[in-house]
């Protein structure tokens, strides 16, 4: 059976990827709306209706409308935007965090936001099984590539050809502090860092773990047992070996869409003090490629179809 996929918002950056992904599958059948009826809301909520499967790629409050659309019990909604992260109701779109069967049958999915996704695949695991403690104010630094924000920042950064680094969010009220908190389990929200780099797409999510400091009673083997032993069946989301002589780690411009995520952990001399640090794709696993993966969970597929696989 073919079900049918509307994406709403497909003109922007996260929904153009998402066709991307679907137009060469069988599967699925996309409704398309005519570019001079793509903000029209009578075409929309009829869309809406219409499909097995609506992916949001809107910002906030046109996702919100979307759903207030919805008047029937069969649309399955998968939301890319910010808007139902957090909200009762709603099934957060990580499978290898709440269980790929949980997924399968929700009928309302939020697609975790980029940096969050690397945050939670590193953070969630170790504070859940008590190997990290849940009262600790942890820090998050981040890089994005400016796809990231969107058609705006896009355009903004390839006007504007003399940005090499955009540090923001320096309010530290970013809209991703609650669904890294909540999902992660912590006390305090974490202390979020974000920059945007002159790269198109890619992100870089580092937690420093100060491990003696924190008074832990574990060693970096053990947090990198713990991530390996809990991605091991994950065709999505791989652990890097630990290596006694690392030299860099970098982010590449111009690389082709990735729908993995990489765990990287590095350690001291005397094993103090651990780097750990995400290595994703914000349109992959951050949001196109996720989207996806819920996709075909909810159509009763296998979860791994995504470009670029195994992790890298
Ligand atoms: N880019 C990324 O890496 C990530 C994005 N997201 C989230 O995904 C969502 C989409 O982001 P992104 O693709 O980057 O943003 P873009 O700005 O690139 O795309 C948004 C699209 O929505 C369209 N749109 C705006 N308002 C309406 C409306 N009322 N009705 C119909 N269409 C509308 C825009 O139209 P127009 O083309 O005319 O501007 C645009 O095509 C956001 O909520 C974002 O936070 C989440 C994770 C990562
Ligand atoms: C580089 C950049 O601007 N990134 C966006 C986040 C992109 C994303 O994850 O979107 P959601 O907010 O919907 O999760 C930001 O920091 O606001």
């Amino acid at each position: 059976m073919t079900l049918s996929v509307f994406i709403d918002g497909a003109e922007g950056t996260t929904g153009l990827e998402i066709r991307e992904r679907l137009a060469p599958r069988g599967e699925f059948s996309l409704i398309a709306l005519p570019d001079d009826k793509r903000k029209d809301a009578v075409a929309r909520r009829e869309a809406l209706n219409d499909c097995d499967v609506a992916i949001l790629c809107l910002p906030d409050d046109a996702a919100r409308e979307a759903v207030s659309f919805i008047e029937n019990d069969r649309t399955k909604v998968i939301d890319a935007s910010t808007a139902h992260r957090v909200a009762d109701g709603w099934t957060y779109g990580f499978p290898e965090l709440v269980g790929e069967d949980t997924v399968r049958q929700a009928k309302r999915i939020s697609n975790p936001g980029c940096y969050p996704t690397g945050f939670l695949a590193m953070v969630a695991p170790l504070v859940s099984s008590g190997l990290l403690p849940a009262d600790w104010p942890y820090t998050v630094n981040a890089v994005s590539g400016y796809s990231g924000g969107g058609k705006a920042l896009i355009r903004r950064f390839e006007e504007n050809t003399n940005v090499a680094w955009r540090g923001y969010g320096l309010g530290m009220g970013h809209k991703h502090l609650g669904e890294m908190q909540h999902y992660a389990g912590l006390t305090h929200p974490p202390l979020f860092a974000p920059a945007v780099v002159d790269a198109h797409r890619g992100m870089v999510v580092e937690v420093p773990v100060p491990l003696s400091a924190m008074g832990a009673k574990v060693a970096a083997n053990d947090l990198h047992g713990a991530l390996s032993a809990f991605y091991a069946g994950s065709k999505i989301v791989g652990v890097a070996d630990m290596d006694d002589s690392p030299g860099e780690l970098l982010m590449r411009k111009n690389v082709q869409p990735w729908d993995g995520l990489t765990i990287h952990i590095f350690k001291n001399e005397g094993g103090s003090q651990v780097r750990l640090i995400a290595t994703l794709d914000n349109l992959g696993k951050g949001a196109s490629g996720a989207a996806v993966q819920s996709l075909n969970l909810i159509s009763g597929l296998a979860a791994a179809t995504g470009l670029n696989l195994p992790a890298q």
